[in-house]
Order: structure tokens, then sequence, then C-alpha cells
């Protein structure tokens, strides 16, 4: 068996005296979709956060290809939507991600990061005019333009209709298919589909073989 991407063991984290994750331990496999899934307040996105490198855990540790991504960014490329996703009006595709390849050292070709997540052809399409789903999509088109091979996605399909939900869905399986390793957050089952593995979070814990019957990829 290969060696983990993203190693979580025995991570807590505490706010002011409260625990919002504890005792948390798994792994993602490389070119895995993990869903992490529970209702609000659970600490998903607490532990999206210390898994990807945004927070630093009060207690255990997270490895990123063997790395503490906290500590040691420097050789990740790890990419992140977190769930309000970006508004940039008055740009055009095309604008908004060459403007974030301007931030990005070796950054994507625009139309590359566009193509991966079906958009190709939308450069021209103001920013306004994209779909809530097309926008959705954008917001990961940016999370790769780092050549990212790691996403930490926060509901990455909120507020979607089922149809479009799903496209997302299917969206992530083609990246997950050319090895990018994906661990995911969301409140809806359905959501969940899309993984090959589910963690059920319950008041800041994993439920023991929490992998639920529910339908998943082939539903
Ligand atoms: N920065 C913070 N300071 C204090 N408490 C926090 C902070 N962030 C989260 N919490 C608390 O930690 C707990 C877990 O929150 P978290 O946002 O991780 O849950 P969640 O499962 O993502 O919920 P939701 O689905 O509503 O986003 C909650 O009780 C929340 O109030």
């Amino acid at each position: 068996m290969g060696v983990n991407v993203i190693e979580v063991s025995g991570a807590g984290v505490c706010f002011g005296g409260r625990d919002a994750v504890r005792d948390v331990s798994f792994g993602v496999a490389e070119g895995e979709v993990c869903a992490l899934l529970g209702p609000p307040g659970a600490g998903k996105t607490t532990l999206l956060e210390i898994a990807s490198g945004m927070r630093r855990p009060t207690s255990g540790r997270v490895r990123v290809r063997g790395a503490d991504p906290y500590e040691d960014r420097a050789g990740l490329r790890t990419g992140a939507v977190w769930r309000e996703g970006g508004l940039f009006p008055g740009l055009t595709v095309a604008e908004v991600v060459d403007t974030w390849r301007r931030w990005t050292l070796d950054p994507l070709p625009g139309d590359e990061a566009l193509r991966l997540v079906g958009l190709g052809g939308c450069e021209g399409v103001p920013f306004e005019r994209l779909t809530p789903c097309a926008q959705r999509l954008l917001d990961l088109a940016l999370a790769l333009v780092g050549r990212s091979d790691v996403l930490f996605l926060d509901e990455p399909s909120a507020g979607l209709d089922v149809a479009s939900s799903r496209h997302v869905g299917s969206v992530l399986r083609g990246l997950a298919e050319d090895g990018v390793t994906i661990l995911l957050a969301t409140r809806d089952p359905y959501e969940a589909w899309c993984a090959d593995r589910v963690g059920i979070l319950d008041r800041g814990r994993l439920v023991p073989g929490g992998d639920p019957a529910w339908p998943r990829r082939a539903a």
C-alpha cells in the first residue's frame, strides 16, 4: 500500500477551551476523493483548515506529502476552495484567471486551468454572466492554477441545484482520475456521491466505521 498523501494523526483543535476537532486520524491516498460529512458545527471546516495548513492543530499532527503544511509549504502544491467562493465583478473569466496567475509561482496556462474544469471557451464571458455552477468551477480552476495536486474543498457545490452539483462532482472525479488528491467537506450526503470514501464527523470526532452505506460514485 502506498503512503497517504494526506495524513492526519490524533489531531485536535481547541477554541477558547472548547474542542472543535477531537483526536481525529485518517489518511487520503493519491488520486482519492475523501469526503468529510457532518452537520453544521461538526468541525469539518476546522479539520480542512488544519489539513490544508491554514491553521495549526492544537494537538496531534498533520502531514501532506510528508511535510507539515502549516510550517513547511514550500514544496507543496495544494489548492483550496472555501465556501464563500470568489466574487470578481467587472472581470471576464480570462481576466480573473490572469490576475490569479500573476500571484502564482510557475502557474498553469490560463486555458489549461479552465480546460481542467470544463470551462474551456469561456475566457471572454463576464464573471456576472456565469451560471452559479460555472462560478464554482472557476473557483476550482483558480485552486488548480498553481499546478495543485492536492485540493481542499469546503462544500464545493453548496447552493447549486442537483444537476449542477452532480456536474461539479463529475469534474472532481475527472481530476482524481488524473491523480489529484481531494479532501472535501460537506453537510449534504448527495454532495459526497463523488467520494471514494466518506468519513462522518460528529461534534469534532470521526464516527468509528462511519463510512455509510448511502450511495456513492455509482449513484
Ligand atoms: N475561529 C473560531 N473561533 C472559535 N470557535 C470556532 C472558530 N471556528 C469554528 N469554531 C467553532 O468550532 C466548531 C466547529 O466549527 P466548524 O466551522 O469547523 O464546523 P463545520 O462542521 O464546518 O460547520 P458548518 O457546516 O456550519 O460550516 C463550532 O462550534 C464553531 O462555532
